[in-house]
């Protein structure tokens, strides 16, 4: 049978015509490469501004009636210079600039449709751009447009989900022997309006084409040679990951590893395909295999330590909580008034602690929702702590082993790093922790050190027998 793998490059891969040089050699030196998700031009250099950025510059300045032609041309010359590099046609760059340029001549539902469909181009131009250039680099190549491919996503236009039908409308899809390019990050709502997944969400179409076009692999092509145990921003010498369960790459994702999207692992999930994590300035390496996890066993208790600092805390004590009927389902009744989902719920007999994605809250809502939950429930203490981080230690052995926890908290005792909250048991394969943001970064580094360096019979000795 034939073998198909859907391949994504995020946008540090395609910053800019020699890297993009890099992804043509890729794409052309395994026929098996058949189908090419692209993310917007990303950064070139530490300080240089993503194209999906300057797209949301663009956006905000038609919304505020502010001059935007200095930025138009910054974006333009972002994918002339990659065009240039391969000698496409003028034809094909003088299209990418009309469109660029008719954007806010279309009309919207509302600015953040508008929003959503600025952003969108970057990934649509770029898509474009590389089929060109690829076609042009001697492989057969075709942009296909999510509208084409029936990639529906949900009313949501800056952080929409895939909704179900997208799977049959992919099933039904044709093609020949040409390479499919896509352009990653967006789709279109039953309406006919673009929607973007949140941002990262590239990522997350390459696994619903790897879901929907039923691929045997996929592999997201970024700028580090594996997944590591931890952030290399974090810990520059962490160990690479060599294999991890699609439950592993859940939680770190979730907790900080921005090399994959969090939601992005779910249509994977589905479909049950691994999922290569593979470095394009480094291709031959092996990367980071990301399978199911009946095919994965794990002796040592901890894959992945993460950390992210997007979070904020509600904390609440009144006496006798325990015993009263319906605290909880009125806290749930607020939050559901102002369309507030919650992360974690961590209890003890008196107290409650509600976690938030801080990302998702602005201050009016916050104001108002603590208001309504005091005088509603009239706690005793009711504290908004803004300064939240969560840590979480991940591994698929931590179920088969005692005293993990010991071996978490030690090295936070030992450095006098304060931890407000500890929820163990909830998943059986992490352990989760609350510090303060200015601790986030070295509790990882201590928690580190300690698993995979100080003692060995911690991790270090099984993790070298399975490598
Ligand atoms: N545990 C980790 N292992 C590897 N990279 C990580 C980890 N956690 C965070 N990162 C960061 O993720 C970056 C890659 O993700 P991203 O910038 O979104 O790439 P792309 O442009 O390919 O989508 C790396 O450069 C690294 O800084
Ligand atoms: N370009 C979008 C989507 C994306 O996934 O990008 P990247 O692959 O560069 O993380 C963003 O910046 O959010």
């Amino acid at each position: 049978m034939k073998v198909m793998k859907v391949v994504k490059f995020g946008g540090s891969s395609l910053a800019d015509a020699a890297h993009v040089q890099k992804v043509i050699r890729i794409v052309q030196s395994d026929p098996e490469r058949k189908v090419v998700v692209t993310s917007a031009p990303g950064k070139r250099f530490a300080d240089d501004i993503k194209v999906t950025d300057l797209l949301i510059k663009y956006a905000n300045a038609i919304i505020n009636g502010t001059d935007a032609k200095s930025i138009v041309a910054t974006i333009f010359d972002r994918y002339q210079e990659i065009g240039n590099g391969f000698h496409v046609s003028k034809s094909v760059l003088d299209d990418l600039k009309a469109k660029l340029t008719a954007l806010p001549d279309q009309s919207y539902p509302n600015d953040d449709y508008l929003m959503a469909a600025f952003k969108a181009h970057g990934e649509r131009l770029n898509a474009e751009l590389f089929a060109a250039c690829l076609t042009e680099a001697g492989t057969q190549a075709r942009f296909v447009d999510p509208s084409e491919a029936g990639i529906l996503l949900s009313d949501n236009p800056n952080g929409a989900t895939v909704l179900e039908q997208t799977y049959d409308n992919l099933a039904n899809l044709t093609y020949g022997e040409e390479t499919l390019v896509f352009p990653g990050f967006f789709g279109f709502t039953k309406e006919g309006n673009i929607a973007t997944f949140a941002r990262g969400g590239s990522d997350i179409t390459g696994s619903i084409l790897a879901r929907g076009l039923k691929a045997d692999l996929y592999e997201n092509f970024t700028d580090v040679d594996a997944i590591f145990a931890a952030n290399p921003k974090i810990v520059p010498d962490a160990r690479p990951i060599h294999k991890m369960t699609f439950r592993e790459m859940r939680e770190l994702s979730y907790a900080g590893f921005s090399v994959f999207n969090d939601e992005a692992i779910i249509p994977a999930i589905q479909g049950q395909v691994p999922i290569n994590v593979k470095n394009t300035n480094n291709p031959d390496l092996p990367g980071t295999l990301i399978v199911p996890e009946k095919d994965f066993t794990s002796k040592k208790p901890v894959t992945g330590i993460a950390a992210s600092n997007r979070f904020s805390a509600l904390y609440l004590h009144r006496y006798l909580l325990n015993k009263e009927v319906g605290f909880t389902l009125k806290i749930l009744q607020i939050l559901y008034k102002y369309d507030v989902s919650y992360e974690h719920m961590p209890s003890g007999i008196d107290d409650l602690t509600i976690i938030f994605d801080r990302s998702q809250l602005d201050s009016d809502t916050i104001k108002k929702m603590c208001h309504d939950i005091q005088v509603e429930l009239n706690p005793d203490t009711l504290d908004w702590i803004d300064d939240y981080a969560i840590i979480m230690v991940v591994g698929e052995g931590m179920r088969a082993r005692v005293g993990t926890i010991e071996n978490i908290i030690r090295p936070l005792a030992e450095h006098d790093i304060p931890v407000h909250m500890i929820n163990q048991g909830a998943s059986r394969i992490s352990i989760m922790l609350g510090t303060r943001q200015s601790d986030a970064d070295a509790a990882v580094k201590y928690i580190y050190q300690h698993f995979f360096k100080e003692d060995p019979s911690v991790n270090q000795l099984e993790y070298q027998a399975e490598v």
